[in-house]
């Protein structure tokens, strides 16, 4: 089994430059399903996830190419409506596959994606908004299917909580029904914009994404598009945090600050220095690292997949911090993990109780999930001695050749079967 092995105290400096968003990439392939032409897309991060959906795709019947940070799809003979367990049970993102699907071909059969370490993850919110569109779902034998054989009509949708992966899916069928579509409380997400951007350019009629209401005029037909992908904002959080934990000094290239205020806020409570301008930001940390609190909320708020990293960060730090997590239910795995390092954390509900320590240690640990990962790595930079990461599928699904830009940035990181 692969590993990652990070021997800790090198201080980061230098550039390390964000790759396109993986959150939003999924979505955006997703939708190239809806094109009769053939799309084009650019800034395509290297990632199992990328390469997952691609499968469920040719396992659809289009064509896809992936290039060095780009992507054709043709999905002109799309003739399948099923994906299988195989595929999603990778990837719960397999799941945005069914809105195109339905919307174009008027029926879909996607495997139940099943529960993940972060949570149960229930589709509810994605089958009430296909429901409201006029679609037919049936479960049976792991699968959810899902008719509409007259086509979709637009409907005023109201989702009960601001599901990214429901607003996308619902965004995705409605630009093909019938009439007009209004999705209340959507989720806001700068990946919900980026989704509607390119949905926008393939024909459909999209407006309000990135804000509490999407109004989509549905229309007969979408064709592909050129699109460039949005930076990956967790990527980008992710080596901010690694220059604050390690008293380094990085630029962020690429990193768009206007997605990142939360977190760039939270770090600056913790008295790093930040820079931004237009390409990027500088991370640079001088003094020790003060203990703040941070509470996951949807978008524009704290983003939850930068709760684990934020939390590794915590661990060093003066003071006692607060890390409350609301938007998944037990999005706590990492905690055991950097325990086994030295971290002093209680859990209590869904807060975490995190005392800063003088120093982790290096040991094995575990990624249980994607940022859990992501935040044992950070954990190691900064230990005593060297940590082993095991179980590192989970952060192949998500970052983008992660030992070549951690270690061009100084860190001591290999990968070793
Ligand atoms: C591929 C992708 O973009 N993944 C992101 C997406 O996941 P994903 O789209 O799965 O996240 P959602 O926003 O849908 O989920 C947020 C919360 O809503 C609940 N829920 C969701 C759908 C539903 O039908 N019913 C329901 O109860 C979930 O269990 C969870 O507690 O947004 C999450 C929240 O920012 C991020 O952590 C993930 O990285
Ligand atoms: C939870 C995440 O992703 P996914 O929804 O793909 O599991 C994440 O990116 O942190």
């Amino acid at each position: 089994m692969e590993k990652l092995i990070v021997r800790g105290g090198n201080r980061l400096s230098g550039t390390v430059k964000v790759s396109g968003a993986k959150n939003a990439v999924l979505p955006v392939i997703a939708a190239t399903l809806l094109g009769t032409t053939p799309s084009t897309l650019e800034e395509i991060p290297d990632l199992e996830d990328v390469r997952t959906i691609a499968e469920v795709l040719e396992h659809l019947g289009a064509a896809v190419k992936i290039e060095p940070g780009t992507l054709y799809v043709d999905s002109s003979n799309v003739i399948a409506c099923e994906a299988p367990y195989e595929l999603v049970r990778k990837m719960r993102a397999s799941f945005l596959v069914m809105g195109p699907l339905l919307a174009r071909e008027g029926c879909a059969k996607i495997s139940l994606p099943g529960g993940c370490a972060i949570g149960t993850r229930p589709i509810d919110l994605h089958l009430k908004g296909f429901e409201a569109l006029g679609a037919e779902i049936v479960m049976g034998h792991g699968f959810i299917e899902a008719r509409a054989p007259q086509g979709l009509k637009g409907a005023r949708i109201y989702l009960d909580f601001p599901s990214v992966g429901a607003t996308e899916n619902i965004m995705m069928a409605a630009s093909m029904a019938k009439g007009q579509t209004i999705i209340e409380n959507p989720a806001e997400e700068p990946e919900i914009v980026d989704l509607a951007n390119i949905l926008n350019h393939m024909g459909a009629n999209i407006r309000g994404a990135g804000t509490k209401m999407i109004r989509i005029e549905g229309v007969s037909e979408l064709r592909g598009a050129c699109h460039t992908v949005i930076p990956d904002r967790i990527e980008a959080g992710t080596y901010m945090v690694a220059a604050a934990m390690t008293g380094g000094d990085v630029y962020v290239e690429n990193a768009l600050t206007e997605h990142l205020k939360p977190v760039i806020a939270k770090l600056k409570e913790a008295g790093v220095l930040i820079e931004e301008d237009v390409n990027g930001v500088r991370v640079c940390a001088t003094g020790s690292i003060r203990a703040v609190d941070i509470k996951t909320l949807p978008y524009p708020g704290f983003p939850t997949d930068m709760q684990a990293q934020f939390m590794a960060l915590m661990t060093v730090a003066q003071g006692t911090s607060i890390v409350t997590e609301t938007v998944f239910e037990n999005r706590f795995m990492h905690v055991d993990e950097l325990k086994r390092m030295g971290a002093a954390i209680k859990i209590d509900g869904r807060s975490a109780v995190v005392e800063g320590v003088a120093k982790l240690t290096g040991c094995p640990v575990k990624a249980t999930d994607l940022r859990a990962g992501a935040a044992l790595v950070l954990a190691g930079l900064v230990a005593e001695g060297q940590t082993e990461i095991g179980y590192i599928h989970h952060i192949d699904r998500g970052y983008d050749r992660l030992v070549e830009k951690f270690r061009s940035i100084g860190a001591n990181i290999e990968r070793v079967d």
